[in-house]
């Protein structure tokens, strides 16, 4: 049984109170039949990018098309019942100005029917995330590890390595906040940097691979039931799925090819 199995709606204000009190927990899913697992457990449902990767084989978030994040979008948001429901805009579709990321973001809520929208980027966004949320789109933040700018961090790099580069992120946490961001993603950091961003800013931070000091957290929901091929050093695998769908597959093929599926209480028979 879920902690959580009254249906009430996870809203907005609701996940920005929760700084500091019971942790966050947020996993992506990709489609209704995912995200109707995840909603008992979670407060948060992403429809992340990383879709592109996990279920469409891309070799990276950079060439998601703003038509599968609407399609999955749709679909995960038929498939929860209370849990906040977030679609990431994809590469190419928000960063050339405001205006351009506010015709994305109303198209993805529109049509998709989710609760808030995700965008990659500090500094540099925050006239975008004021604009957005002025607009009545909510926006989470997404900073440190940015997969949609791999090709110019130089691939999946843990971010705050370099001290010298910690004042950047917190600069970049400060100023989504101070845009009205209502959470904001650490992705890929050292635990000291996460640390500094947690207490610099008064919205809960999200991490995936930034340590547990942060105010929720998140993983691919793929990577954590052991499901997907490769996974990054932050995940922890609680189930084992990929091995017990290769077992189901096996005997499914071995009862194909000895006759023994379908057998009697597979089959129709007449009336008579
Ligand atoms: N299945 C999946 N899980 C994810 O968490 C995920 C995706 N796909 N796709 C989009 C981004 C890409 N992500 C990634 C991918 C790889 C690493 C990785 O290999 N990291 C190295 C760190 C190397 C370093 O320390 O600089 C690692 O060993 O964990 C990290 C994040 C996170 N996101
Ligand atoms: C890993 C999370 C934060 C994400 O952005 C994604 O799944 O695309
Ligand atoms: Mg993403």
């Amino acid at each position: 049984m879920s902690v959580h199995s009254d249906a009430k709606p996870v809203t907005v204000p609701a996940i920005r109170v929760r700084k500091g009190a019971e942790p966050l927990v947020a996993l992506t899913a990709y489609h209704a039949q995912a995200a109707s697992w995840v909603d008992p457990h979670a407060d948060i449902i992403l429809v992340g990018d990383s879709l592109g990767m996990v279920l469409h084989g891309l070799p990276s978030t950079v060439g998601v098309p703003l038509e599968m994040m609407l399609m999955h979008g749709a679909s995960a948001v038929r498939g929860a019942k209370r849990a906040l429901v977030i679609v990431d805009l994809p590469f190419g579709t928000y960063e050339e100005s405001p205006e351009a990321a506010f015709r994305t973001a109303a198209r993805v809520m529109a049509e998709t029917g989710c609760g808030a929208v995700k965008l990659e980027g500090g500094v540099h966004m925050a006239e975008t995330i004021a604009k957005l949320t002025r607009s009545g789109i909510p926006v989470m933040a997404h900073i440190g590890l940015t997969p949609q700018a791999t090709h110019t961090m130089g691939g999946f790099k843990t971010q705050g390595r370099d001290r010298a580069d910690w004042d950047r992120h917190v600069a970049d946490a400060q100023a989504v906040a101070q845009a009205g961001a209502f959470s904001v993603v650490l992705e890929g950091m050292v635990e000291p940097l996460a640390r500094r961003i947690t207490e610099a800013v008064e919205i809960p931070t999200i991490g995936i691979g930034a340590s547990p000091v942060c105010d929720g957290q998140i993983l691919v929901l793929e990577d954590m039931l052991g499901l997907h091929e490769w996974t990054p050093k932050f995940v922890r695998e609680f189930g084992a799925l990929r091995g017990d769908i290769d077992v189901a597959i096996t005997a499914y093929a071995q009862a194909v090819r000895n006759r023994t599926f379908p057998g009697e209480a597979e089959t129709y028979a007449p009336k008579d």
